[in-house]
């Protein structure tokens, strides 16, 4: 029976008090009940129009019904309120759905497993808010995290909207934090071109939420690196209250020194360790620029800021000192703190042999550099290279190095390249051992795709290396295609960028190192 059945033929209140069991979830046929009640009462009123006990009957009804319709006006609203929360959340999904598909054509591999034991975060993307300032500094801020657990996730996560711990960029250039700040790149007012923007600048992260949970890398093998570890890792657990995150190896030397390091948490599998991406807001790590790589290279997509301490040789890119961790870490965790924006190279290699889109190949991002070359092959490298389609030449040699300015100070160093500021946006052009005179390393823009192709008439093979790991043949008509990563990995400074780097060629190479002329000699 229905309600119009119920008022219109029974003449009862039952159709109302079945509907108000139901919660009146349609108002049409609300509306449609009252019209039967009135039509009802119109009906009946000619017999019985003395009648008291209808009369009082009648408006009874008219009063239940008005306030049901009341009720479930305001349940409709609710119920639409709802549904637009939800048309919201599923744009979200979709969004973050799609990040995830655009991924490959980003250079970021969908496929979560891989054989490397690395995250895979390209479907995790912070949602990043620019926010315009009108004053001196811009910003980028605050990110919540769509949590996409699997169910019975050890770590208890259950797809809410999480928040990890938000905080804000702000960059300006020395001298100039009073102008205004502009978005374009090239200005065109008044038919002058003029530049607002600069490429290079102090970035400074401010926490809008405190860090809750930080994850420490550390270099294999090493008893100081060992010793450090247990220390600090119980210090941020008994002294900032933070959770920690260890590699599986990490936690098992923590356990042997004593069980008390379970409340460590650690991964087990690839697939445990791409859901780590969003819960972690800071990564520590302990050892020299190799741990720094290795940390970077953990995350697939975007990386959590990184405090490197210097415990190995060199320490370019690792600039706190590891005796004073407790009051590097109070200042970094209680921020601002200044970083350098190191960004990184996607590459892909394409194989000749693949005749479908699926078949390419996992993309690798490199903070440093991508390498190809002769490998176990003693004749020349036949390289031809290509920028965004144009010819630019065929490297013969040893090979070349697809470098970032990171990287500059590295490998791309020791084969002639120029070193650069890693802020500086752009990808070095560097051959190895070029068997030609005129052979000059280059600087290209940032924005270029960079193909490097082993010719059919190659004599032999030539062999691609990922931040010096991950070697891959590539046979004749492979290619290897490389251009700029969305997902830079920001490292924090001591001072700041532009100074922790000349401390690094200063100390770290002795640059330019001389003994000043005296005075006495001729005038
Ligand atoms: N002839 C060379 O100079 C040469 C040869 C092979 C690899 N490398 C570099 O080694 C890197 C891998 O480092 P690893 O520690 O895993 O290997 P590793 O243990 O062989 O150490 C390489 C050395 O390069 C230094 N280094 C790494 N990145 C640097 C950077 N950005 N700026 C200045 N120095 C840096 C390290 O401090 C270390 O001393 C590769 O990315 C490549 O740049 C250099
Ligand atoms: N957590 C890690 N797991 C596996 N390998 C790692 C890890 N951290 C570092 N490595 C590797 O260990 C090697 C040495 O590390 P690292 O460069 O940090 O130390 P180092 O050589 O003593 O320092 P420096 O580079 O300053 O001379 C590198 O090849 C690096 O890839």
């Amino acid at each position: 029976m229905n309600d119009t059945d119920s008022f219109g033929k029974g003449g009862d209140a039952n159709g109302l008090r079945s509907n108000q069991e139901n919660g009146f979830s349609n108002l049409s046929s609300l509306a449609q009940s009252e019209k039967a009640v009135q039509e009802f009462l119109i009906q009946q009123t000619p017999m019985q129009a003395n009648d008291d006990h209808l009369i009082e009957f009648s408006e009874a009804l008219r009063t239940v019904a008005k306030a049901l319709r009341g009720s479930s006006e305001g349940k409709a609203l609710a119920q639409a309120e709802a549904a637009e929360w939800k048309r919201r959340y599923e744009l979200e999904r979709c969004k973050n759905l799609e990040l995830l598909l655009k991924a490959p054509s980003n250079g970021v591999c969908a496929d979560e497993s891989n054989s490397n034991g690395m995250m895979d975060h390209s479907a995790k993307s912070p949602r990043l808010h620019v926010q315009e300032n009108g004053n001196s500094l811009e910003r980028i801020c605050a990110h919540e995290v769509l949590q996409d657990c699997e169910p019975n996730s050890p770590n208890g996560c259950n797809n809410k909207l999480k928040r990890k711990a938000s905080f804000k960029l702000s960059w300006g250039c020395k001298g100039q934090t009073n102008d205004q700040h502009k978005k374009e790149i090239v200005s065109f007012e008044s038919g002058n071109i003029t530049t607002p923007d600069r490429s290079s600048k102090q970035i400074s992260l401010t926490w809008e939420s405190s860090p809750q949970t930080v994850i420490i890398f550390t270099k294999p093998n090493s008893t100081s690196v060992r010793v450090l570890s247990v220390e600090m890792v119980r210090w941020l657990r008994d002294h900032k209250g933070l959770n920690v995150y260890v590699e599986p190896r990490v936690k098992a030397e923590l356990l042997s020194e004593s069980s008390s390091f379970d409340f460590v948490q650690t991964w087990e599998d690839d697939k445990e360790i791409s859901l780590l991406h969003p819960k972690v807001d800071l990564v520590i790590t302990l050892g020299g620029d190799g741990t720094v790589l290795w940390a970077a290279s953990m995350f697939k997509g975007p990386v959590p800021p990184i405090v490197p301490f210097s415990m190995g040789s060199l320490g370019f890119m690792t600039p706190f000192h590891s005796e004073q961790y407790r009051d590097c870490l109070e200042s970094v965790l209680r921020g601002p703190l200044s970083i350098t924006l190191r960004h990184r190279l996607q590459c892909h290699i394409i194989r000749d042999k693949a005749r479908h889109d699926y078949e390419t190949e996992e993309t690798m991002l490199v903070l440093n550099e991508v390498t190809i070359d002769r490998g176990i092959s003693s004749y020349l490298t036949n390289l031809e290279c290509y920028c965004d389609n144009s010819f630019v030449t065929c490297v013969q040699g040893d090979g070349l190095i697809l470098s970032t300015t990171s990287g500059s100070t590295a490998y791309s160093l020791a084969a002639g390249g120029s070193m650069v500021h890693p802020q500086v946006p752009g990808i070095l052009f560097t051959p190895i051992c070029p068997h030609s005179l005129s052979f000059r390393p280059l600087i290209l823009p940032d924005h270029v795709t960079v193909r490097v192709q082993v010719p059919f008439n190659s004599r032999g093979s030539a062999w691609v290396s990922f931040d010096g790991k991950g070697r891959k043949q590539l046979e004749a008509g492979d290619a290897l295609v490389c251009s700029m990563a969305p997902w830079p990995v920001s490292t924090a400074c001591q001072v700041e960028s532009t100074h922790d780097f000349l401390r690094s060629i200063h100390d770290g190479l002795h640059w330019n190192q001389r003994k000043i002329q005296s005075s006495d000699g001729p005038q």
